[in-house]
Protein backbone atom coordinates (compact mmCIF):
# COMPACT_ATOMS: atom_id res chain seq x y z
CA UNK A 1 0.00 0.00 0.00
CA UNK A 2 0.95 3.44 -0.50
CA UNK A 3 0.81 5.31 3.20
CA UNK A 4 1.52 8.47 3.98
CA UNK A 5 1.27 9.45 7.92
CA UNK A 6 0.75 13.56 7.98
CA UNK A 7 1.82 14.23 11.33
CA UNK A 8 4.56 11.37 12.09
CA UNK A 9 5.03 12.63 15.44
CA UNK A 10 5.04 10.39 18.61
CA UNK A 11 1.95 7.99 17.30
CA UNK A 12 2.55 8.53 13.74
CA UNK A 13 6.09 7.96 13.94
CA UNK A 14 5.33 4.70 15.25
CA UNK A 15 2.96 4.01 12.73
CA UNK A 16 4.70 4.85 9.86
CA UNK A 17 7.89 2.46 11.03
CA UNK A 18 5.80 -0.65 11.56
CA UNK A 19 4.46 -0.05 8.20
CA UNK A 20 7.31 0.66 6.48
CA UNK A 21 8.94 -2.54 8.08
CA UNK A 22 6.34 -4.70 6.94
CA UNK A 23 6.92 -3.58 3.01
CA UNK A 24 4.43 -0.55 2.69
CA UNK A 25 5.47 2.23 0.47
CA UNK A 26 5.91 4.77 3.47
CA UNK A 27 5.89 8.41 3.52
CA UNK A 28 5.66 11.13 5.83
CA UNK A 29 4.08 14.68 6.24
CA UNK A 30 6.52 16.45 8.81
CA UNK A 31 8.04 19.63 9.75
CA UNK A 32 10.75 21.44 11.36
CA UNK A 33 13.88 20.00 13.19
CA UNK A 34 11.93 16.68 13.31
CA UNK A 35 11.63 17.06 8.91
CA UNK A 36 15.34 17.56 8.86
CA UNK A 37 15.93 14.36 11.06
CA UNK A 38 13.61 12.25 9.23
CA UNK A 39 15.91 13.18 6.26
CA UNK A 40 19.43 12.80 7.47
CA UNK A 41 19.29 10.07 9.69
CA UNK A 42 15.68 8.04 8.70
CA UNK A 43 12.68 8.12 11.24
CA UNK A 44 13.87 5.26 14.11
CA UNK A 45 11.59 3.18 16.72
CA UNK A 46 12.72 2.85 20.29
CA UNK A 47 10.69 0.17 22.00
CA UNK A 48 12.08 -1.88 25.05
CA UNK A 49 15.43 -3.09 23.67
CA UNK A 50 14.75 -3.08 19.80
CA UNK A 51 16.49 -0.13 17.89
CA UNK A 52 14.58 0.15 14.26
CA UNK A 53 15.39 2.89 11.98
CA UNK A 54 13.29 2.88 8.13
CA UNK A 55 14.81 5.23 4.92
CA UNK A 56 10.71 7.06 4.26
CA UNK A 57 10.25 9.47 1.68
CA UNK A 58 9.85 12.72 3.94
CA UNK A 59 8.65 16.01 2.99
CA UNK A 60 6.62 19.48 4.45
CA UNK A 61 4.72 19.81 1.32
CA UNK A 62 2.27 17.02 0.45
CA UNK A 63 2.02 17.92 -3.43
CA UNK A 64 5.85 16.59 -3.32
CA UNK A 65 3.92 12.84 -2.48
CA UNK A 66 0.90 12.97 -4.26
CA UNK A 67 -2.33 10.50 -3.63
CA UNK A 68 -2.01 7.46 -1.54
CA UNK A 69 -4.04 4.74 -0.72
CA UNK A 70 -4.10 5.64 2.29
CA UNK A 71 -3.55 8.11 4.76
CA UNK A 72 -3.19 8.44 8.16
CA UNK A 73 -3.87 11.55 9.97
CA UNK A 74 -1.07 12.12 13.03
CA UNK A 75 -1.78 15.91 13.80
CA UNK A 76 -3.37 16.48 17.39
CA UNK A 77 -7.00 17.26 17.51
CA UNK A 78 -5.64 20.91 18.20
CA UNK A 79 -4.05 20.54 14.75
CA UNK A 80 -6.45 19.43 12.73
CA UNK A 81 -8.19 22.81 11.96
CA UNK A 82 -4.86 24.66 10.10
CA UNK A 83 -4.38 21.13 7.71
CA UNK A 84 -7.45 20.59 6.28
CA UNK A 85 -6.46 21.69 2.25
CA UNK A 86 -2.96 20.99 3.12
CA UNK A 87 -3.75 17.18 3.68
CA UNK A 88 -5.60 17.33 -0.12
CA UNK A 89 -2.85 16.41 -2.17
CA UNK A 90 -3.19 13.27 -0.64
CA UNK A 91 -6.54 12.17 -1.57
CA UNK A 92 -8.36 10.51 -4.49
CA UNK A 93 -11.30 9.53 -5.04
CA UNK A 94 -10.11 5.46 -3.57
CA UNK A 95 -8.23 6.87 -0.72
CA UNK A 96 -8.88 5.93 2.59
CA UNK A 97 -8.42 8.35 5.54
CA UNK A 98 -8.07 7.21 8.62
CA UNK A 99 -8.30 10.16 11.70
CA UNK A 100 -7.34 8.22 15.27
CA UNK A 101 -7.29 11.47 17.23
CA UNK A 102 -7.99 10.76 20.87
CA UNK A 103 -11.50 12.97 21.60
CA UNK A 104 -14.55 13.81 20.72
CA UNK A 105 -13.80 13.68 16.74
CA UNK A 106 -14.58 16.24 13.93
CA UNK A 107 -16.53 13.63 12.17
CA UNK A 108 -18.70 12.08 14.87
CA UNK A 109 -21.83 13.66 13.57
CA UNK A 110 -21.08 12.61 9.73
CA UNK A 111 -23.74 10.03 8.80
CA UNK A 112 -24.48 9.05 12.41
CA UNK A 113 -27.69 7.25 12.50
CA UNK A 114 -27.99 6.85 16.39
CA UNK A 115 -30.48 9.37 18.54
CA UNK A 116 -30.47 11.96 20.06
CA UNK A 117 -27.93 14.32 17.68
CA UNK A 118 -25.37 15.70 19.69
CA UNK A 119 -25.15 19.24 20.65
CA UNK A 120 -23.58 21.71 18.11
CA UNK A 121 -19.99 21.46 19.30
CA UNK A 122 -17.63 24.05 16.97
CA UNK A 123 -15.07 21.35 15.98
CA UNK A 124 -17.83 19.81 14.10
CA UNK A 125 -17.45 22.65 11.26
CA UNK A 126 -13.72 21.79 10.84
CA UNK A 127 -15.25 18.48 8.67
CA UNK A 128 -16.95 21.07 6.00
CA UNK A 129 -13.40 21.45 4.79
CA UNK A 130 -12.43 17.97 4.67
CA UNK A 131 -15.32 16.75 3.44
CA UNK A 132 -15.09 19.47 0.54
CA UNK A 133 -12.77 16.25 -1.35
CA UNK A 134 -12.75 13.17 1.18
CA UNK A 135 -16.25 11.81 0.34
CA UNK A 136 -17.73 10.52 4.37
CA UNK A 137 -17.24 6.98 2.56
CA UNK A 138 -13.37 7.36 2.17
CA UNK A 139 -13.60 8.50 6.07
CA UNK A 140 -12.15 5.50 8.43
CA UNK A 141 -12.09 6.97 12.37
CA UNK A 142 -9.50 5.56 14.59
CA UNK A 143 -8.56 5.25 18.39
CA UNK A 144 -5.27 4.50 19.36
CA UNK A 145 -4.28 2.69 22.41
CA UNK A 146 -0.26 3.37 22.28
CA UNK A 147 1.87 5.11 24.53
CA UNK A 148 4.73 6.97 22.39
CA UNK A 149 6.84 10.09 23.07
CA UNK A 150 9.28 11.78 20.56
CA UNK A 151 12.51 11.08 22.47
CA UNK A 152 14.55 13.61 20.19
CA UNK A 153 13.92 14.67 16.54
CA UNK A 154 13.42 11.43 14.25
CA UNK A 155 13.48 9.31 17.40
CA UNK A 156 10.19 7.87 19.05
CA UNK A 157 10.18 6.08 22.07
CA UNK A 158 7.58 3.22 22.76
CA UNK A 159 6.38 2.95 26.29
CA UNK A 160 3.80 -0.01 25.41
CA UNK A 161 5.83 -3.03 23.90
CA UNK A 162 3.63 -5.95 22.88
CA UNK A 163 0.19 -3.59 24.00
CA UNK A 164 0.27 -1.35 20.47
CA UNK A 165 -3.23 -1.22 19.22
CA UNK A 166 -5.12 0.96 16.64
CA UNK A 167 -8.85 0.29 16.48
CA UNK A 168 -10.08 1.14 13.23
CA UNK A 169 -13.95 1.77 11.47
CA UNK A 170 -15.63 3.13 8.92
CA UNK A 171 -17.30 6.83 9.98
CA UNK A 172 -20.56 5.71 8.20
CA UNK A 173 -22.60 2.50 7.36
CA UNK A 174 -21.88 1.38 4.15
CA UNK A 175 -18.50 3.03 4.03
CA UNK A 176 -15.42 1.37 2.55
CA UNK A 177 -14.42 -1.96 4.00
CA UNK A 178 -11.71 -1.38 6.41
CA UNK A 179 -10.84 -5.58 7.33
CA UNK A 180 -7.95 -4.85 4.84
CA UNK A 181 -6.34 -1.95 6.40
CA UNK A 182 -6.88 -3.63 10.09
CA UNK A 183 -4.57 -6.57 8.24
CA UNK A 184 -2.11 -4.55 7.10
CA UNK A 185 -1.62 -2.75 10.90
CA UNK A 186 -1.56 -6.34 12.57
CA UNK A 187 0.60 -7.77 10.10
CA UNK A 188 3.04 -4.86 11.18
CA UNK A 189 2.75 -5.62 14.53
CA UNK A 190 -0.21 -3.35 15.32
CA UNK A 191 -3.34 -5.00 17.23
CA UNK A 192 -5.91 -4.11 15.42
CA UNK A 193 -9.54 -5.59 16.45
CA UNK A 194 -12.59 -5.96 14.68
CA UNK A 195 -14.80 -2.89 15.78
CA UNK A 196 -18.44 -2.97 15.19
CA UNK A 197 -19.31 0.70 16.03
CA UNK A 198 -16.32 3.48 15.72
CA UNK A 199 -18.30 5.08 17.90
CA UNK A 200 -18.95 2.96 20.87
CA UNK A 201 -14.75 2.97 20.68
CA UNK A 202 -14.14 6.61 20.61
CA UNK A 203 -16.58 7.05 24.04
CA UNK A 204 -14.40 4.05 25.73
CA UNK A 205 -11.31 5.79 24.95
CA UNK A 206 -12.42 8.97 25.63
CA UNK A 207 -13.10 7.65 29.17
CA UNK A 208 -9.51 6.50 29.87
CA UNK A 209 -8.44 10.25 28.83
CA UNK A 210 -11.02 12.39 30.81
CA UNK A 211 -10.19 10.43 34.10
CA UNK A 212 -6.35 9.05 33.41
CA UNK A 213 -4.86 11.70 31.50
CA UNK A 214 -6.08 14.42 32.86
CA UNK A 215 -5.14 13.61 36.20
CA UNK A 216 -1.98 12.66 35.62
CA UNK A 217 -2.03 16.13 33.54
CA UNK A 218 -3.69 18.17 36.81
CA UNK A 219 -1.01 16.37 39.12
CA UNK A 220 2.28 16.28 36.86
CA UNK A 221 2.48 12.98 36.87
CA UNK A 222 2.51 9.41 34.60
CA UNK A 223 -0.88 8.34 33.88
CA UNK A 224 -0.45 5.43 36.62
CA UNK A 225 -1.10 8.21 39.29
CA UNK A 226 -4.34 6.93 39.04
CA UNK A 227 -3.54 3.35 39.89
CA UNK A 228 -0.82 3.90 42.20
CA UNK A 229 -3.00 6.50 45.04
CA UNK A 230 -5.91 5.34 46.01
CA UNK A 231 -7.44 8.75 46.05
CA UNK A 232 -6.72 9.88 42.79
CA UNK A 233 -7.82 5.70 42.14
CA UNK A 234 -11.03 7.13 43.27
CA UNK A 235 -11.15 10.35 41.31
CA UNK A 236 -10.70 8.33 38.39
CA UNK A 237 -13.50 5.94 39.22
CA UNK A 238 -16.33 8.55 39.40
CA UNK A 239 -15.15 10.51 35.82
CA UNK A 240 -14.97 6.79 34.53
CA UNK A 241 -18.69 6.62 35.60
CA UNK A 242 -20.00 10.25 34.62
CA UNK A 243 -18.53 9.31 31.27
CA UNK A 244 -20.24 6.53 31.15
CA UNK A 245 -23.40 8.19 31.65
CA UNK A 246 -23.11 10.46 29.02
CA UNK A 247 -22.13 8.16 26.82
CA UNK A 248 -25.43 6.10 27.69
CA UNK A 249 -27.51 9.06 27.09
CA UNK A 250 -26.21 9.10 23.34
CA UNK A 251 -27.51 5.44 22.86
CA UNK A 252 -24.08 3.89 23.97
CA UNK A 253 -24.27 1.91 26.75
CA UNK A 254 -20.73 0.65 28.29
CA UNK A 255 -21.38 -1.35 31.06
CA UNK A 256 -20.79 -4.43 29.36
CA UNK A 257 -17.79 -4.07 27.84
CA UNK A 258 -16.18 -1.70 30.20
CA UNK A 259 -13.98 -2.85 33.61
CA UNK A 260 -12.78 0.19 35.61
CA UNK A 261 -10.54 -2.04 37.93
CA UNK A 262 -9.16 -3.46 34.89
CA UNK A 263 -8.80 -0.25 33.38
CA UNK A 264 -6.56 1.23 36.08
CA UNK A 265 -4.80 -1.93 36.44
CA UNK A 266 -3.65 -1.78 32.55
CA UNK A 267 -2.91 2.04 32.64
CA UNK A 268 0.75 2.56 31.10
CA UNK A 269 3.96 4.19 32.50
CA UNK A 270 3.40 6.87 30.33
CA UNK A 271 3.35 10.87 30.62
CA UNK A 272 0.14 11.09 28.48
CA UNK A 273 0.18 13.34 25.15
CA UNK A 274 -1.68 16.16 27.20
CA UNK A 275 0.57 16.48 29.35
CA UNK A 276 3.23 16.30 27.17
CA UNK A 277 1.58 18.91 25.27
CA UNK A 278 1.16 20.89 28.26
CA UNK A 279 5.26 20.36 29.15
CA UNK A 280 6.48 21.38 25.33
CA UNK A 281 4.01 24.10 25.31
CA UNK A 282 2.13 23.01 22.70
CA UNK A 283 -1.80 23.34 21.99
CA UNK A 284 -3.71 21.13 24.18
CA UNK A 285 -6.89 18.87 23.14
CA UNK A 286 -8.56 20.26 25.94
CA UNK A 287 -12.14 20.70 23.89
CA UNK A 288 -11.72 17.35 22.07
CA UNK A 289 -11.01 15.59 25.45
CA UNK A 290 -13.21 17.30 27.89
CA UNK A 291 -15.37 19.99 26.73
CA UNK A 292 -16.88 18.45 23.92
CA UNK A 293 -17.96 15.75 26.18
CA UNK A 294 -19.27 18.13 28.76
CA UNK A 295 -21.25 19.65 25.40
CA UNK A 296 -22.73 16.31 25.29
CA UNK A 297 -23.65 16.04 28.81
CA UNK A 298 -24.94 19.57 29.66
CA UNK A 299 -27.41 18.98 26.05
CA UNK A 300 -28.85 15.55 27.54
CA UNK A 301 -29.12 16.67 31.16
CA UNK A 302 -26.53 14.36 32.89
CA UNK A 303 -24.82 15.74 35.90
CA UNK A 304 -20.94 15.42 35.57
CA UNK A 305 -19.37 17.07 38.75
CA UNK A 306 -16.47 15.47 38.62
CA UNK A 307 -15.99 16.21 35.24
CA UNK A 308 -16.29 19.29 35.51
CA UNK A 309 -13.85 20.03 38.66
CA UNK A 310 -11.31 18.25 35.88
CA UNK A 311 -12.10 20.50 33.25
CA UNK A 312 -12.42 23.82 35.30
CA UNK A 313 -8.69 22.63 36.55
CA UNK A 314 -7.28 21.49 33.32
CA UNK A 315 -8.62 24.27 30.84
CA UNK A 316 -7.39 27.07 33.52
CA UNK A 317 -3.63 25.46 33.43
CA UNK A 318 -3.97 25.22 29.22
CA UNK A 319 -5.41 29.71 29.21
CA UNK A 320 -2.45 31.01 31.56
CA UNK A 321 -0.02 29.11 29.33
CA UNK A 322 -1.93 29.94 25.95
CA UNK A 323 -2.36 26.49 24.96
CA UNK A 324 -5.79 26.67 25.05
CA UNK A 325 -8.53 29.49 24.18
CA UNK A 326 -11.94 29.73 25.79
CA UNK A 327 -15.07 29.47 23.36
CA UNK A 328 -12.63 29.13 20.28
CA UNK A 329 -12.31 26.02 17.77
CA UNK A 330 -9.55 24.11 19.75
N1 LIG B 1 1.40 10.08 22.20
C1 LIG B 1 0.65 9.07 22.62
O1 LIG B 1 1.13 8.19 23.32
C2 LIG B 1 -0.79 8.97 22.24
C3 LIG B 1 -1.42 9.94 21.47
N2 LIG B 1 -2.73 9.78 21.11
C4 LIG B 1 -3.41 10.77 20.26
O2 LIG B 1 -2.87 10.68 18.95
C5 LIG B 1 -2.95 11.95 18.31
C6 LIG B 1 -1.54 12.36 17.87
O3 LIG B 1 -0.77 12.53 19.05
P1 LIG B 1 0.82 12.43 19.10
O4 LIG B 1 1.29 11.44 18.13
O5 LIG B 1 1.18 12.32 20.52
O6 LIG B 1 1.16 13.91 18.58
P2 LIG B 1 2.57 14.58 18.24
O7 LIG B 1 2.46 16.00 18.62
O8 LIG B 1 3.69 13.78 18.80
O9 LIG B 1 2.64 14.43 16.68
C7 LIG B 1 1.95 15.26 15.79
C8 LIG B 1 2.94 15.62 14.71
O10 LIG B 1 2.24 16.31 13.69
C9 LIG B 1 3.10 17.37 13.29
N3 LIG B 1 2.32 18.37 12.56
C10 LIG B 1 1.26 19.07 13.01
N4 LIG B 1 0.84 19.90 12.04
C11 LIG B 1 1.66 19.70 10.98
C12 LIG B 1 1.74 20.28 9.69
N5 LIG B 1 0.89 21.22 9.29
N6 LIG B 1 2.72 19.86 8.86
C13 LIG B 1 3.60 18.92 9.25
N7 LIG B 1 3.58 18.33 10.47
C14 LIG B 1 2.61 18.73 11.32
C15 LIG B 1 3.67 17.88 14.59
O11 LIG B 1 4.75 18.73 14.37
P3 LIG B 1 5.13 19.86 15.48
O12 LIG B 1 5.68 19.11 16.65
O13 LIG B 1 6.10 20.72 14.75
O14 LIG B 1 3.84 20.56 15.83
C16 LIG B 1 4.06 16.55 15.22
O15 LIG B 1 5.29 16.07 14.75
C17 LIG B 1 -3.52 12.91 19.36
O16 LIG B 1 -4.91 13.04 19.17
C18 LIG B 1 -3.22 12.21 20.68
O17 LIG B 1 -4.09 12.59 21.71
C19 LIG B 1 -3.44 8.67 21.46
C20 LIG B 1 -2.86 7.69 22.21
C21 LIG B 1 -1.52 7.78 22.69
C1 LIG C 1 -1.78 6.19 25.99
C2 LIG C 1 -2.84 7.05 26.63
C3 LIG C 1 -4.07 6.23 26.97
C4 LIG C 1 -2.26 7.51 27.93
O1 LIG C 1 -3.06 7.91 28.89
C5 LIG C 1 -3.21 8.20 25.75
O2 LIG C 1 -4.24 8.18 25.13
C6 LIG C 1 -2.38 9.42 25.62
O3 LIG C 1 -1.18 9.42 25.89
O4 LIG C 1 -2.95 10.43 25.18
Amino acid sequence: MKVTVFGAGATGGHFAVRLSQAGHDVSVVARGAHLEAIRSNGLTLLAADDRATVKVRASADATEIGVQDVVLVGVKGAGLAAITQALRPLVGPDTRVIFPQNGMPWWYPVGLTTTPAPPDWADFSIGAGFLDYIAPGQLVGGSIYSANELDAPGVVRNASPGHNRLDLGAVVPGGDGVEDLRRAFRDAGIDAPDVPDIRAVIWRKLLANMSGSIIALITGNKSSISRKDPALGAVYRRAVGEGMAIAAAYGYDLADTVDVDAMLKSIPEHKPSIRQDFEAGRPMEIGQILLAPLAFARQAGVDTPVLDTLAALAQRMAEDRGLFQRDAPA
